[in-house]
């Protein structure tokens, strides 16, 4: 079953942030959530984690109100990785994953035991982090950063998985590495995206966001046409089919810059 939005509405300083959005996102699949700068894609995301409470509409996990449903739970079936994540905690990398364990203790207090440090391993291991799990968070760079977000949020084994443009900050060859993880895992996965062509490659299904509203859902072929990206993003593109049915975008000019 997995999330159900239904006409989710936020708004702030009485502007709608997230306007009316009503949909379902598939279980097990690779959902990418797209729209321009300040689009919502974000503030929608954080309505999904339960960070935010809808002021109109609900947003229900197997079909139940999210909202009503008992933090912990929550806690341990969804795992976010936010934007922007504090660089002064002086925690070693090991300890940064293990953190991903703590909803699946039975208190709070107690230590990670032999089965956490084995999850949070084996998380490390999928990252491509195994000889950095002694290193100081202090010290990492950006892209290692994001990649050790990303292992503490596996290493929580959630059934769901949200993430907030998880390829900032990432070299090619590891935004590839993670988009194939997230389309292989057997996770509900929805993520924010810019890169339209590796999202049209990688995601079963894409939602289109535009200034806080759903203008297109469904498979790549269907919301990433040349009318909907000059709609949404003011840019002209020449779309392509590849030979595995995905839309394939060629930039041609930004309304940003036409006069
Ligand atoms: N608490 C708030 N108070 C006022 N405005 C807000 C608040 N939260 C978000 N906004 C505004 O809502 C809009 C959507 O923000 P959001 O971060 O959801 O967009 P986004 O699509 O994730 O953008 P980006 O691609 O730049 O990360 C922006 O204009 C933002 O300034």
């Amino acid at each position: 079953m997995s999330f159900h939005a239904h006409d989710v509405t936020w708004t702030a300083q009485g502007r709608p942030i997230v306007d009316g959005i009503t949909v379902d996102i598939t279980p097990g699949g690779l959902t990418g959530l797209l729209g321009p700068n300040g689009s919502g894609k974000s503030t929608f995301l954080r309505l999904l984690a339960g960070l935010l409470r809808p002021q109109g509409g609900a947003v229900l996990l197997d079909g139940h109100d999210l909202g009503r449903l008992p933090r912990r739970d929550v806690a341990r079936r969804l795992a976010v990785v936010a934007q922007e994540v504090s660089t002064d905690v002086e925690l070693t990398v090991l300890d940064v994953v293990l953190l991903g364990r703590v909803p699946h203790r039975r208190r709070l207090a107690t230590a990670a035991g032999e089965e956490d440090l084995t999850r949070a391993r084996r998380a490390l291991r999928r990252c491509g982090l195994a000889g950095l799990e002694h290193r100081r968070w202090s010290t990492l760079s950006g892209g290692e950063r994001q990649r050790v977000n990303i292992a503490r949020a596996l290493a929580q084994e959630p059934s769901e998985l949200l993430l907030d443009e998880p390829t900032n900050h990432l070299d090619i060859a590891h935004q590839l590495s993670l988009l194939d993880l997230l389309a292989a895992t057997p996770v509900t996965v929805v993520t924010a995206l810019h890169d339209l062509n590796l999202a049209s490659q990688y995601c079963d299904r894409l939602l289109l966001l535009h200034e806080g509203r759903l203008i297109a859902a469904g498979p790549p072929g269907l919301v990433l046409t040349e009318e909907t990206v000059e709609r949404v993003y003011g840019v002209r593109a020449e779309i392509t089919t590849s030979a595995a049915g995905r839309p394939s975008l060629r930039f041609l000019s930004s309304a940003l810059t036409r006069h």
